[in-house]
């Protein structure tokens, strides 16, 4: 059942209630997002799926404070969130475009410790177990267009653990890099996450990637948006690339997530959003 977008959840660390986002353009009105709500407890680790232009990048931006929502609201431990929190930290697919290429690995990361103004014993501490976690220390004095993509991934994710977020928004953060390296990437964001307790909203196209990453999986319907289905990944929480992958569940919940976002692109959307719809303008409202 959905939460009641009227009613704050007072157990969420992050609530979306009733988030609609509709861009003005030259061309007219684009109606992104129309109506999400969900939340998120303390220390889950949720993906986020949906197919191309459904409104991910959106909803993102809406929960980092980067953009404002048209209706609706996004609490984070009941606050109403109108500008980029101190308790996000957000983990971009670019990580050449995120990365400082004049700074070297340890001053990135440090960066933003520096910016809140952390002492300086601290601040080296917190560099230090974030470049550990992430399987870096060996390269702190490197910059990071020395590193493979793989490594300058990491070195973003150490900047935000560093950080030590409560919440940890990921924008498809694996999708330029080889698919070796992104299966050990999805293995060091599940010990990261088990590690920090951190709540994680891992936002991804890749289906298999969901289901393996992910304690829960919302999937999102095709734009204007509203959630097609949040469904439990009931796989054990020790998980392996190999073993995992290889289990009969997880190919029934891969079979289930891909059928509905098959559904979502033909337009197909849940029972109770379709109620009352109305056609927007060059979209089709299923
Ligand atoms: N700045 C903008 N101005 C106008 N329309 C926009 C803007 N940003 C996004 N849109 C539109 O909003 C809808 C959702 O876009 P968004 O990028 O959030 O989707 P997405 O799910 O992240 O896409 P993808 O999976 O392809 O990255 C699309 O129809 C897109 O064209």
């Amino acid at each position: 059942m959905q939460p009641d977008p009227t009613q704050p959840n007072t157990e969420a660390t992050l609530s979306v209630r009733g988030l609609k986002k509709v861009y003005q353009t030259d061309g007219g009105d684009v109606e992104a997002v129309r109506n999400l709500t969900f939340d998120l407890r303390a220390g889950e680790l949720a993906c986020l799926v949906g197919p191309s232009g459904s409104g991910k990048t959106t909803l993102l931006k809406c929960i980092s404070g980067l953009m404002a929502p048209t209706e609706g609201e996004v609490l984070l431990d009941g606050k109403r969130v109108t500008g980029p929190p101190k308790k996000m930290a957000v983990v971009f697919q670019e990580y050449g475009r995120s990365l400082f290429p004049w700074m070297r690995v340890r001053d990135n990361v440090e960066l933003p410790l520096k910016n809140q103004g952390v002492p300086k014993g601290e601040r080296d501490r917190l560099v230090d177990d974030a470049l550990e976690a992430v399987g870096l220390s060996h390269v702190p004095r490197s910059y990071p267009w020395q590193l493979s993509g793989g490594m300058q991934q990491r070195v973003a994710i150490a900047r935000a653990i560093a950080y030590q977020p409560e919440v940890l928004l990921m924008d498809e953060p694996f999708a330029a890099v080889d698919a070796q390296t992104r299966a050990d990437l999805e293995d060091l964001i599940r010990v990261v996450w088990k590690k920090l307790g951190v709540t994680v909203l891992f936002v991804t196209h890749d289906i298999d990637e969901s289901v393996y990453l992910g304690e829960r999986v919302i999937i999102l319907s095709s734009s204007p948006t509203v959630i097609q289905e949040d469904i439990q990944i009931d796989l054990p929480a020790d998980r392996d690339q190999l073993n995992t992958r290889s289990l009969p569940r997880f190919t029934e919940l891969r079979h289930h997530v891909y059928e509905q976002i098959q559904l979502a692109k033909k337009g197909h959307r849940p029972a109770a959003a379709s109620a009352g719809e109305t056609p927007v303008k060059g979209q089709r409202a299923g």
